[in-house]
C-alpha cells in the first residue's frame, strides 16, 4: 500500500506540505469512528493513528472526534503539531510508518470538523455593502453613517452551520413584496448565496477582557470557506430595525477543511486604504492584516464570479478586536464570517442579489452552488482552501 502513495506531490498541488488543512472523516469500514484527518494531495492522513505510530506527545489531541481539543490547546501546540505533520509527511524516512495511515480522499466521508460555539457574520466588503444598500434602501445613503467606523456584524445561529455537501432546504417564511397589501407565507422565492470566508476561534478569552487586533494569531486557529445562504424576500421584510434573522438562520455551509492560519502567511497583504481613520483599537496602519484569497463561485458547474478577499475593507483581526471590545468572551469553536466578499468589478460580486442587480433569477430547486478558493503559498505554490457546496432541496409542505 505504501508504494501507491504519491508522497512527492507535483509542485502545483493545492494540498502540499505548506497547506495541510484539518478535517474530520469516517470510512465505510468504521462509519461511527470520527477521526481527525489532514489533507495531503488526494489523500487524508489519519492524524491520530499516525501520531500514535510516531510516538507523538499530541496523539491524544489528534485522536479526538472533533478539532475542538486541538483548537483549545493554543498556538504553541498548533505550531508543534504542524511541524510534526510536515516532518512525518515530508521526511522519506517516515514513509513506511506514515504511509499506512493515508486514506484516499475518495474513500472518506467528511464531517463538520468542529463543534460550532457562537456564530457571528460581518458586513465588511465596501463594494457589497454599497451595492446591497442601494438595492435595499434606494432612497438613503448606501453606506450607513457607522459603516466606516466599525465592522458591522450580527449574531447568527450556530446550530444550523452545516458541512459542505449538506442539502439546503428552501426555507418557508413571511414575505411582503413592496406593493402587496399584506405579508404572505410560503417558500422563499429569492433564495441567494453569500460567498464568504470564515474564521475559527481556538484559544478562548475570559469575559471582561479584550482581545487586541495584534493578538489575532494567538486566538484564531484557521480559516474555512462559508456560504451564508440568504432568503432575500424574508430578509427584506423582517430586518428592520434589528437586522438579519430568519432570512439567514436556516443554513450556513462551511468547507470540510480548516486551513491553519500558519499556511496563509504568504497570503498576508495590506487591506485597502481607509479613507476614515479608525479609532485606535481598530487602527492597523501599515499592517498586513488582509489576506489574498481568490474565491471562485460556480452555479451548476458554470463560473459566475471570482470575488477577491484582498478587497475587504475590514479585516478579520479588526473584527475580532471589535467583537471583544465590550468584554464579550471568546469560546473555542466560535465562528465569525467575513461578510459577503465582493470586489469592484461586475464579475467579482459575491451574491446573486448583486450579480443580477436585485432582479434575479435567484436559486431554483436542484441548483448546486460550489465555492472554491486558493491563496498564494511559499515559492510560487498555491494553498487550496477546499470547497463548500450545497444543492437546493424543495421547501417542505406549508
Ligand atoms: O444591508 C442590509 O440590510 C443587508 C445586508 C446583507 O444581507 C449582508 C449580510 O448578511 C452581511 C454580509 O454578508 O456582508
Ligand atoms: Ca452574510
Ligand atoms: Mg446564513
Amino acid at each position: 500500500m505504501t508504494e501507491a502513495i504519491p508522497f512527492d506531490l507535483p509542485g502545483d498541488d493545492l494540498f502540499g506540505l505548506d497547506n495541510l488543512p484539518y478535517g474530520v472523516f469516517t470510512t465505510s469500514g468504521a462509519p461511527d469512528l470520527h477521526r481527525i484527518g489532514v489533507r495531503f494531495g488526494s489523500h487524508v492522513l489519519d492524524a491520530g493513528a499516525a501520531a500514535e505510530a510516531m510516538g507523538s506527545a499530541h496523539a491524544e489531541l489528534l485522536k479526538a472526534p472533533t478539532l475542538n481539543p486541538l483548537m483549545a490547546a493554543g498556538r504553541p501546540t498548533w505550531q508543534a503539531v504542524r511541524a510534526d505533520l510536515q516532518n512525518w509527511l515530508g521526511d522519506p524516512g517516515h514513509r513506511a510508518t506514515v504511509g499506512g495511515h493515508l486514506v484516499p480522499l475518495a474513500d472518506v466521508t467528511l464531517h463538520l470538523p468542529f463543534e460550532v460555539a457562537d456564530y457571528v457574520d460581518f458586513y465588511a466588503s465596501e463594494h457589497h455593502a454599497t451595492n446591497v444598500g442601494k438595492i435595499f434602501r434606494p432612497d438613503g445613503d448606501p453606506l450607513t453613517p457607522n459603516w466606516k467606523h466599525l465592522p458591522i456584524g450580527y449574531h447568527g445561529r450556530s446550530g444550523t452551520v452545516v458541512v459542505s455537501g449538506t442539502p439546503v432546504v428552501r426555507p418557508l417564511g413571511q414575505r411582503k413584496p413592496k406593493d402587496a397589501p399584506a405579508p404572505s407565507f410560503g417558500p422563499s422565492q429569492r433564495l441567494d448565496i453569500e460567498a464568504e470566508v470564515g474564521f475559527v476561534v481556538g484559544t478562548p478569552s475570559a469575559m471582561t477582557t479584550r482581545v487586541g487586533r495584534q493578538d489575532f494569531r494567538e486566538h484564531v486557529f484557521g480559516v474555512c470557506l462559508l456560504n451564508d445562504w440568504s432568503a432575500r424576500d424574508l430578509q427584506a421584510w423582517e430586518y428592520v430595525p434589528l437586522g438579519p434573522f430568519l432570512g439567514k438562520s436556516f443554513a450556513t455551509s462551511v468547507s470540510a477543511w480548516i486551513t491553519p492560519l500558519e499556511a496563509l502567511e504568504q497570503a498576508r497583504t495590506e487591506p485597502p486604504a481607509r479613507d476614515v481613520p479608525p479609532l485606535p483599537y481598530l487602527d492597523d496602519s501599515g499592517e498586513k492584516d488582509g489576506l489574498d484569497i481568490r474565491i471562485t463561485v460556480t452555479l451548476n458547474g458554470e463560473q459566475v464570479s471570482e470575488p477577491p478577499f484582498s478587497a475587504m475593507y475590514w479585516t478579520a483581526a479588526q473584527q475580532l478586536a471589535h467583537m471583544t471590545v465590550n468584554g464579550a468572551s471568546l469560546r473555542t469553536g466560535d465562528l465569525f464570517a467575513s461578510g459577503t466578499v465582493s470586489g469592484p468589478e461586475p464579475d467579482q460580486l459575491g451574491c446573486l442579489l448583486e450579480l443580477t442587480a436585485g432582479k434575479g433569477p435567484f436559486l431554483s430547486d436542484g441548483d448546486e452552488v460550489v465555492l472554491t478558493a486558493w491563496a498564494p503559498g511559499p515559492n510560487g505554490t498555491r494553498i487550496g482552501l477546499g470547497e463548500v457546496s450545497g444543492t437546493i432541496a424543495a421547501a417542505p409542505a406549508e
